[in-house]
């Protein structure tokens, strides 16, 4: 993940399958960096169903979709959740915010790097599939990192977004976290598993960053809508995600 440290880091979170753990995972990993004295955005890039705000208790005012139309300044639309973690909020129950134009794409490019210029790091949440705006936000960020679970429809859900990515927007770097995760022995044999597919078909080994356990306290948390790595610090959830955002901070 070598960059130029000046540069804001663009990770994009996706997944292919819906319902694998992205959102959670992307609120408390921007949580877990901004512990770094990283200054962290967070763009809610499910334009048609967001709920990063929802995990974090926010109360959304302007979204994505108002700056989009009305082209003001996107610095209006963000929320300081934390003194180091903002949010760009998506926007909800918005069917044609889901596929984005030409026209739609180069504004919100612009929007990005005019916001981003403040952060260390933009952490994009997507929404679940392979709709337009998946595809955009994935080829837009330096680097992807895909939330699978040990699920078999998760896997193919994510083979099918990677084949994408890969064939028609010349992606070749792919980095996985693995969720929901019972024990090394699962995690790594659905590493396996979806790497011997992609050596296969498309000749990419994926990078493993790392497995995040099936854990209560995250379930709990998104229930109180507090995220797990305040709720629950000493969880083996919040001690997962450390080590992660502590191996992608060492990374950079
Ligand atoms: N490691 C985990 N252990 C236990 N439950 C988890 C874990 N990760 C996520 N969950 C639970 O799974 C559910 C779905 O999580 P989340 O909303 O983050 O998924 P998502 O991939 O963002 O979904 P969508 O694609 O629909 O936006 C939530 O109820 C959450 O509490």
């Amino acid at each position: 993940m070598a960059t130029n440290k000046k540069q804001p880091l663009t990770l994009c979170v996706t997944s292919g399958k819906g319902g694998v753990g992205k959102t959670s995972f992307t609120v408390n990993f921007a949580l877990a960096l901004s512990r770094n004295d990283s200054r962290v955005l967070v763009i809610d890039g499910d334009m048609g169903l967001a709920n990063v705000d929802v995990l974090l208790r926010l109360s959304v005012k302007t979204n994505v979709r108002d700056i989009l139309e009305s082209g003001a300044d996107p610095r209006q639309a963000l929320i300081f959740a934390r003194p180091n973690l903002a949010v760009l909020p998506g926007s909800s129950g918005v069917p044609e915010m889901v596929s984005l134009g030409t026209q739609q794409q180069e504004r919100l490019a612009g929007f990005i790097r005019q916001v981003a210029a403040d952060f260390d790091y933009v952490i994009i949440d997507t929404a679940a599939g392979i709709g337009e705006s998946v595809l955009w936000y994935n080829q837009f960020a330096d680097h992807n990192i895909f939330i699978l679970s040990p699920d078999p429809t998760s896997m193919t859900d994510a083979y099918a977004l990677i084949k994408l990515l890969c064939r028609d927007y010349g992606i070749n770097h792919f980095n996985l976290v693995l969720n929901f995760v019972r024990g090394l022995r699962e995690g790594n044999h659905t590493v396996d598993t979806i790497n011997r597919v992609t050596q296969r078909f498309l000749k990419l080994k994926l990078a493993h960053l790392g497995n995040i356990p099936e854990d209560k306290a995250v379930r709990r948390a998104v229930l109180d809508q507090v995220p797990f790595v305040e709720q629950t610090p000493g969880s083996k959830a919040t001690r997962a995600i450390h080590d992660l955002a502590q191996r992608v901070h060492s990374l950079i």
